[in-house]
């Protein structure tokens, strides 16, 4: 197998998002869950997304994990590797975007990368170096309440300065919609100063392909899963994939109990809870419990059992701002969101063992958690539910067929945990 690309995701619902998006754009693709182990049985692909869960670990263990996948990756033709991260740029001061990027930047010899989360179909654009979530700046977008990694500044060039040893500029809109010729040489402008990172403006699809005309000429680019099309659209383009992807082979029914699990506390995840709760039976988490008593998973497992029988149920620790912070206040940010993620995962584990073979989750960290406790190695893309959300059937899972949605925190209609049902037989 030589790969036409090479992927490494810092979450798993990141990484089926980039998936859902490069099978689309009609390269072969398949997610594994970490560095795939030597035995894994992989179909014969154009791409490969190793997901990791490492947007929100210490920057040292993050930077290692990334470098084991791009080696990987690597190992397999990949001339080009994208490291996906999140379309709102998910990170703090401390990384981890900024420490990955710049070393695999190192290992690779790249004297600058291109970088962009824009992500026009769900609303994602970069201006001037700001990012946008739509009509607003990431600033004052609910991602300024975000559990774990709050954003408080839309400017990416700043965002990214602080986390990066490498000095970072700009290239501007003005220079994308000039053409491929303009941006490489803002590029050869900008590295003959020393310059190692580029945040790159993108507003529209167009201007992606663009950038993934540029982008892969070189060996490294970070971004969202706008950049993956762009990537993926110049690799059809150029005839070195011949597109035929179709997803279709994902789609074989599983059947069996499904039921949904919620962590992400987004405004969106809460909107699509609130709807959910008219259409199947809901248990909201006590956080509380699940730190004091400890037995919150074996109460919710308990109320989950008698009701699978009569169709999909959902489970969800997701709450208000305020009532995170005031989790967060009690226990730390770190160990509140850890130990919930554990209790979802938990969960999940007892579900499956009580026969659950479709199963909804919403939130990246809480989809890692559960994924992880699950043990599934890899997954094929199926039909795709909502813009960067995939049904995904899993691949070398102990339990045999089963059928998975990870949803990003941001990402879906109002709708969309029936939606993800009704696609998910
Ligand atoms: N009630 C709660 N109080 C405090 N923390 C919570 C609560 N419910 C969930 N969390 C934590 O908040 C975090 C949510 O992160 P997660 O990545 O799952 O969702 P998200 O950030 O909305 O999704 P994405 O990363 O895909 O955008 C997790 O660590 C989860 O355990
Ligand atoms: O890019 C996005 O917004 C998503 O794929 C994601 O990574 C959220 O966790």
């Amino acid at each position: 197998m030589t790969l036409a690309l090479g992927c490494i995701a810092d979450d798993y619902t990141g990484a089926s998002d980039l998936a859902n998006t490069l099978t689309r754009a009609g390269l072969r693709t398949v997610q594994t869950i970490g560095v795939p182990a030597d035995d894994l049985a992989l179909p014969e692909v154009d791409a490969v997304v190793v997901s990791l869960k490492s947007r929100s670990i210490e920057a040292g263990l993050a930077v290692t994990r990334s470098r084991a996948a791009e080696k990987w990756l690597r190992g397999r033709g990949a001339s080009h590797v994208l490291f996906k991260i999140c379309s709102t740029f998910d990170s703090t001061d401390a990384g981890n975007i900024g420490p990955v990027m710049d070393a695999l930047r190192d290992d690779c010899g790249e004297a600058i990368v291109l970088v962009t989360p824009a992500f026009p179909e769900t609303g994602r654009t970069v201006y001037q170096g700001n990012l946008f979530v739509g009509a607003v700046p990431l600033n004052e977008s609910p991602l300024k309440n975000h559990p774990l990694n709050p954003m408080h500044d839309s400017n990416l060039v700043r965002v990214l300065a602080r986390q990066s040893r490498t000095k970072v500029g700009l290239v501007d809109l003005a220079t994308v919609t000039r053409g491929t010729e303009a941006v490489r040489a803002r590029l050869s402008e900008l590295a003959a100063k020393g310059i190692g990172a580029a945040v790159i403006d993108a507003v529209f699809d167009r201007d992606l392909e663009t950038i993934g005309l540029v982008a892969g000429a070189h060996r490294l680019s970070v971004g969202a899963s706008g950049i993956g099309l762009g990537l993926a659209r110049a690799l059809v383009s150029s005839g070195k994939v011949t597109s035929n992807a179709s997803g279709a082979d994902a789609g074989v029914p599983v059947g069996g109990p499904a039921a949904c699990l919620a962590g992400s506390c987004s405004q969106a995840t809460l909107q699509q809870m609130a709807n959910a709760e008219r259409v199947m039976p809901v248990l909201h988490l006590d956080p509380i419990r699940i730190f004091k008593d400890k037995d919150e998973a074996q109460r919710a497992l308990a109320w989950a059992r008698p009701r699978l029988a009569d169709g999909p149920l959902l489970i969800a620790s997701s709450a208000t701002p305020e009532a995170v912070a005031a989790v967060q206040s009690r226990y730390g940010r770190d160990a509140a969101g850890h130990a919930i993620e554990q209790t979802m995962a938990d969960i999940a584990e007892g579900l499956v063992q009580s026969g659950v073979r479709r199963l909804v989750v919403a939130g990246g960290e809480t989809s890692g958690a559960v994924v992880d406790r699950l043990k599934i190695p890899g997954f094929l893309v199926g039909a795709e539910i909502a813009a960067g959300v995939p049904v995904l059937r899993a691949v070398g899972a102990e339990e045999g067929p089963m059928l998975l949605a990870l949803k990003s925190g941001n990402f879906g209609g109002p709708e969309f945990f029936t939606d993800a049902l009704g696609l998910m037989r």
